[in-house]
C-alpha cells in the first residue's frame, strides 16, 4: 500500500504550502515590521512569530494550526468585535498592525472551486501615529505623527524639516531646525510616532534621540522622503494644481511634509484623511525648552509619567477634550512675541471680568462632544452613527455659543472676534438635518442599521413596514401550524445555516414525517430532543424578509453617506469652528483659573526684566491648600541691566537647609515664565517678564539609570548643554549642581559654572546650592546676589519659614533635618560631634579664602570652536587601532608602554 501524499504533506519540510498559507505568507511579506491581523470569519488570526508576540502581549492563548515546512504553525486569534481593545494594547506596546480583511464573500470564493481561498487584502496599517478610533486615542492628548526629513547642507551641517499631523483632528504643522535644536523640537512636539528615512534612523549621532523618545520610531525607505517628488505629492494629496497657495515653506519643510502625507497614504491604504493645509509652526516663535527641562519642570507630565501632579494638571480648567489638548500644546510651546502673548492675555482678561458670560459659555462647551475626531473618522470612512450624533450636538453647540458671543460682538478683543467669525462659518442647516435623520438611541456600527428616525425617508419607512409586517406574518404562521399539527410547543425559529424553520420536540416530530404532514413539512435536521422542518411558505417569507431587511439597510447606508458627504463638503468650516471652540475653551479656562486661584496679568515685553512680586508655585500651592496649609509667597528679582552686547541678567545664589523650599522657589519662577508666555495670568502679586527665549532647568544628580549613565555623568552632560547654549535672553535654573561628586570637585564645578553663567551666558539665573563657600562669589561678580531661605530654631529643632530673604545661610541644619526624619538619636549625636570636628579644621584653612586666592574666571566671550588641527597624531592613530576586547592583559600592558613612548617622543618633536 502506498502512503497517502496528504499525510506526507504535513511532515515534509519541502511540502507545498496550502493555498491559504501561501496567501498569508505573501501578504505578510508585503508588510514587514507589522503584526498581521488576518481575517478569518469572526476572528483576526495571527500566525508564527506574530502569534507568539501577540499572545505574550495580550495574554491570550497560543494554539497551533497545521504545519509549515515541518514545523507547527503557532496561532492565536482575537474576535473581530473586540479587535479595537486588542489593537490598543498592541499599539501601546509599540507594535504596528496590518489589518487584513476578506475582500469577498466566502460564497464567491467557493464558486471558483472548493479549494479556492477567499480574496484578502490589507485595508489599513495601524500605527501609534495614525489612529483615529475613540477607543484607541487618549482624549486629552494630541496624537502627533512626526515626519523628519534631513537635508545636508555640507559635510557636517544639516537642516531638519519637521512635519507633524494629528490625523484624528486634521491639524498639520511644519517647522525646521538644525541638529542642535532637534532634541528640543521633538520634546516640544512630543509625538507618538516618528517617521524618518533609514539613513537618519541609523545615524549614530542621533541614536540616543530615538532611544530616549517616548515615540514609536519608524524607519522607512528613501523614496518616502524623495525631495524631487515633494511638491507633486503634496499637490496630489490636496488635489490642487500647485501648493504655492499654502504659503512659503523651506525645502526641508516641504520634503518632510511630502514624507508625512506619503506615509499616511501608505498606512491608510489609499484612504485620504482630511488634513488641514500645512501651517508653519516654527521653533523660532517659541520658547526653547529641552527634554530634560520639560521633564524636570513637570510641565505636562510628572517625572513618573503621570498627568496628576504636573503643571498642566494644576492649571487645567478646560471642559472639553480638545481644549485640554490645546492647553497641553500651549504649555509645551510658550510664545516669544510679546504682541502675540498680549492678544491672548486680552482675551483671558475679557472673560476674567465677565463672570456671567463665562459661566454660560462653559456650560455650553461642557456638553459639546469632541467633533474634530468624528470629522476625521468621517473623512476616512470609519465613522459610525454616533459620530453623526456627535456632529449634531457639536454643531448645535457651536450655534449656541456663537449666539452668546454675538450679544457682545462690539466689545470682543481680537482673538475672541476671530473665534466668533469662525463659529459662524459652518452651515447650520446641517444640525437640523442630522436631528431629523437620527434616532435617539444609536447603534455603534452603521452596518447594524436602525439609526435613521422613522418619518425621515419615505422609501425607508416602506421597506421597514414590509420587514415588520413579515415578522407579524411569521407569528401568525406559527400559530396556524401549531393549531393544524396539534403541537403546542411548535416554534418558528431562524439561524444562519438554514434560515427560517419549524422546530418541534422530537416525539412530536415523528408525526411530521408521516403522510398528512409530510407533504407540507420538509425534514431538515434532527437535534438532540428536537426536529427541524422547512415549508414552502416559510421559504417565500424568508426571501421577502431578507430582501426587505437588505433594502432598508441599504437605504440607511445611503442616507448615512449622504449626510456624511454634506458634512465633509462643509469640512473646512466645521474644522475651523472646532478649533475655535478649543481655543475658546482654553481662554475661558485660563480666566477661570485666574479667578479661582487669584492670578494676575503679567507684563511681558522685550526687556530683560524678571521681577516677580509675591510669586507662588502653582502645583505646591494646590497641594498645600488641600492639606489646609498656606503657601508662603516670595519675590524674585533677576532683571537684566545694560544694552546690546553688555546686556546681562542677574543671578541669585540661593542657600538654605534641605526642606526649606529652595527647589520649590526655583521651579515656581520657571513655571511663572512659562505661564506668562502662553498668555495666562500667573500666581503672583505682580510680574514683569522680558520674554524668555530659552528655559533651562536642571537638578543635580538626578537618577537616570534607564539611560545607563552614572547620575553624575548625566548632571555634567546636562549642565554642559546649558553652559554651551544659554544666551542673554535665557532663564536658567540650576538646583544643587555638583552635589553628585566629592565635595571639593562639586564645589569647584559649581563655582566655575556660576562664573560662566555670569561672564559668558549673561542670562538670568537661579542657582541653589549647599556649598556656602559659593556665597563669597558675590564679592567678585557684580550681578550675583545671595538669597537664603529663612529658618528659625525652636527648642533645638529647625523650623522652616519658606521665606526667601537676601543674604547667605549661616549653616546647613542638615543634622536637624536628619533628626526630623527620624534618624536614631545615637547617629544624630555622633554626626554633631563629627561636624564640630570638621568645622574646627575648616577654621584653620577656611574655604572662604578661596575667593581671594583664585583669580576671577576669565572666559572670553564665546568664540567659535577652533577647527581641530589636522596634524598627524600617531598616538591617536595607535589608540584607534587597539581593540581592548581582543587583548590579553600582557598585550594591554605592552600597548600602554608603546603609547606612552609615542607620546613622549611627540612632545619632544
Ligand atoms: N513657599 C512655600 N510655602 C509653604 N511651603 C513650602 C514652600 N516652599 C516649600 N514648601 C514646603 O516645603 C517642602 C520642601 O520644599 P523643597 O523640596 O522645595 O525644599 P528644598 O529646600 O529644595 O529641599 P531639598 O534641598 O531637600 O531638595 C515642600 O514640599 C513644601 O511642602
Amino acid at each position: 500500500m502506498t502512503s497517502s501524499p496528504r499525510k506526507l504533506d504535513t511532515a515534509d519540510a519541502s511540502a507545498p504550502v496550502t493555498p491559504m498559507m501561501a496567501q498569508y505568507l505573501e501578504i505578510k511579506a508585503g508588510h514587514p515590521g507589522a503584526l498581521l491581523f488576518y481575517r478569518m470569519g469572526d476572528f483576526y488570526e495571527l500566525f508564527f512569530e506574530d502569534a507568539e508576540i501577540a499572545s505574550k502581549t495580550l495574554g491570550i492563548v497560543l494554539t497551533k494550526r497545521g504545519k509549515h515546512q515541518g514545523e507547527d504553525i503557532a496561532m492565536c486569534g482575537v474576535p473581530v468585535v473586540r479587535a479595537d481593545e486588542y489593537l490598543q494594547r498592541l499599539i501601546a506596546h509599540g507594535h504596528r498592525v496590518a489589518v487584513c480583511e476578506q475582500m469577498e464573500d466566502p460564497a464567491e470564493a467557493k464558486k471558483r472551486g472548493s479549494k479556492s481561498v477567499v480574496k484578502r487584502g490589507v485595508v489599513r496599517l495601524v500605527t501609534p501615529g495614525t489612529i483615529t478610533e475613540e477607543t484607541l486615542l487618549e482624549p486629552t492628548r494630541t496624537n502627533l505623527l512626526l515626519a523628519l526629513a534631513r537635508l545636508r547642507i555640507s559635510d557636517d551641517e544639516a537642516r531638519f524639516g519637521l512635519a507633524f499631523a494629528d490625523i484624528s483632528t486634521g491639524e498639520f504643522g511644519l517647522s525646521e531646525c538644525d541638529e542642535a535644536g532637534l532634541p528640543a523640537e521633538i520634546a516640544r512636539l512630543d509625538p507618538s510616532e516618528i517617521v524618518m528615512a533609514e539613513a537618519v534612523h541609523e545615524d549614530a549621532e542621533l541614536a540616543s534621540l530615538w532611544r530616549e523618545s517616548r515615540a514609536a520610531v519608524t524607519p522607512v525607505g528613501r523614496d518616502v522622503f524623495d525631495g524631487s517628488q515633494a511638491e507633486r505629492r503634496l499637490a496630489a494629496f490636496y488635489d490642487v494644481g500647485t501648493i504655492d497657495g499654502f504659503g512659503s515653506f523651506s525645502r526641508a519643510e516641504l520634503v518632510a511634509a511630502s514624507g508625512l502625507v506619503t506615509y499616511i497614504l501608505r498606512t491608510q491604504v489609499g484612504q485620504k484623511p482630511a488634513l488641514d493645509p500645512p501651517r508653519r509652526d516654527g521653533a523660532s516663535a517659541h520658547m526653547a525648552i529641552d527634554a530634560a527641562t520639560r521633564a524636570n519642570l513637570e510641565l505636562t507630565r510628572t517625572l513618573g509619567g503621570e498627568r496628576a501632579g504636573s503643571l498642566f494638571d494644576a492649571v487645567d480648567r478646560s471642559v472639553t477634550a480638545a481644549g485640554g489638548r490645546l492647553l497641553a500644546q500651549w504649555l509645551a510651546s510658550p510664545l516669544l512675541a510679546p504682541e502675540a502673548i498680549a492678544l491672548r492675555q486680552d482675551a483671558v482678561a475679557f472673560f476674567a471680568e465677565q463672570a456671567l458670560l463665562r459661566g454660560q459659555v462653559r456650560a455650553r462647551l461642557k456638553s459639546a462632544p469632541d467633533i474634530a475626531r468624528s470629522m476625521a473618522r468621517l473623512a476616512l470612512d470609519r465613522a459610525g452613527p454616533r459620530d453623526l450624533a456627535a456632529l449634531r450636538e457639536g454643531l448645535t453647540g457651536i450655534a449656541a455659543i456663537e449666539a452668546l458671543l454675538r450679544q457682545r460682538e462690539s466689545e470682543l478683543p481680537p482673538v475672541l472676534a476671530g473665534i466668533l467669525s469662525a463659529l459662524a462659518r459652518p452651515d447650520q442647516g446641517q444640525a437640523a438635518r442630522l436631528a431629523a435623520a437620527l434616532q435617539d438611541d444609536l447603534p455603534l456600527l452603521k452596518r447594524d442599521g436602525g439609526f435613521v428616525r422613522a418619518g425621515y425617508d419615505a422609501g425607508l419607512d416602506e421597506t421597514r413596514a414590509l420587514r415588520d409586517e413579515s415578522r407579524r406574518v411569521i407569528a401568525g404562521l406559527q400559530a396556524r401550524y401549531a393549531e393544524e399539527s396539534q403541537v403546542r410547543q411548535l416554534k418558528i425559529k431562524h439561524n444562519n445555516m438554514i434560515g427560517y424553520f419549524v422546530e418541534v420536540p422530537q416525539q412530536a416530530g415523528e408525526a411530521f414525517l408521516q403522510p398528512g404532514l409530510r407533504e407540507t413539512y420538509v425534514h431538515r435536521q434532527t437535534m438532540a430532543g428536537a426536529m427541524r422542518f422547512s415549508t414552502a411558505e416559510l421559504s417565500t417569507l424568508e426571501s421577502r424578509i431578507a430582501s426587505a431587511a437588505e433594502r432598508s439597510l441599504a437605504s440607511e447606508l445611503q442616507i448615512f453617506s449622504d449626510l456624511a458627504a454634506a458634512l465633509i463638503a462643509d469640512g473646512a468650516a466645521i474644522r475651523a469652528a472646532t478649533e475655535a471652540l478649543a481655543l475658546l475653551d482654553v481662554i475661558v479656562a485660563l480666566a477661570v483659573l485666574a479667578e479661582e486661584e487669584n492670578y494676575v496679568r503679567p507684563v511681558v515685553d522685550t526687556s530683560l526684566a524678571f521681577a516677580i512680586e509675591g510669586g507662588r508655585h502653582p502645583v505646591v500651592e494646590r497641594a498645600l491648600k488641600r492639606e489646609g496649609k498656606p503657601f508662603v509667597a516670595n519675590d524674585c528679582e533677576l532683571s537684566g541691566e545694560g544694552e546690546g552686547q553688555k546686556a546681562a541678567g542677574k543671578i541669585w545664589l540661593l542657600t538654605g537647609p534641605n526642606m526649606a523650599g529652595k527647589s520649590t522657589f526655583l521651579r515656581q519662577n520657571a513655571l511663572i515664565a512659562v505661564l506668562a508666555q502662553i498668555g495666562s495670568f500667573v500666581p503672583a502679586k505682580s510680574a514683569h517678564i522680558g520674554a524668555v527665549d530659552a528655559l533651562f532647568s536642571r537638578v543635580g544628580a538626578a537618577d537616570d539609570l534607564a539611560r545607563g549613565r552614572s547620575t553624575f555623568m548625566v548632571e555634567m552632560v546636562e549642565t554642559a548643554a546649558i553652559l554651551n547654549q544659554a544666551g542673554p535672553r535665557a532663564l536658567v535654573i540650576l538646583d544643587e549642581i555638583g552635589r553628585g561628586t566629592a565635595t571639593f570637585d562639586g564645589l569647584s564645578i559649581a563655582w566655575a559654572a556660576i562664573e560662566n553663567l555670569s561672564a559668558v551666558n549673561r542670562c538670568r539665573a537661579l542657582f541653589a546650592t549647599h556649598y556656602h563657600e559659593l556665597t563669597q562669589l558675590t564679592k567678585k561678580l557684580p550681578r550675583l546676589a545671595n538669597a537664603t531661605m529663612r529658618v528659625t530654631e525652636w527648642h533645638g529643632d529647625v523650623v522652616f519659614l519658606h521665606e526667601v530673604v537676601p543674604g547667605a545661610a549661616d549653616r546647613s541644619y542638615g543634622i536637624q533635618v536628619a533628626k526630623l526624619a527620624g534618624m536614631p538619636a545615637a547617629v544624630v549625636e555622633r554626626a554633631r560631634a563629627v561636624l564640630a570636628q570638621l568645622e574646627a579644621t575648616d577654621r584653620q584653612a577656611p574655604a572662604a579664602r578661596l575667593v581671594d586666592d583664585l583669580p576671577l574666571f576669565a572666559a572670553a566671550p564665546r568664540a567659535p570652536a577652533q577647527p581641530a588641527i589636522k596634524a598627524r597624531d600617531e598616538v591617536a592613530e595607535a589608540l584607534d587601532a587597539l581593540d581592548p576586547n581582543d587583548m590579553t592583559p600582557r598585550q594591554a600592558l605592552d600597548a600602554l608602554f608603546s603609547l606612552k613612548a609615542k607620546r613622549d617622543s611627540a612632545k619632544k618633536g
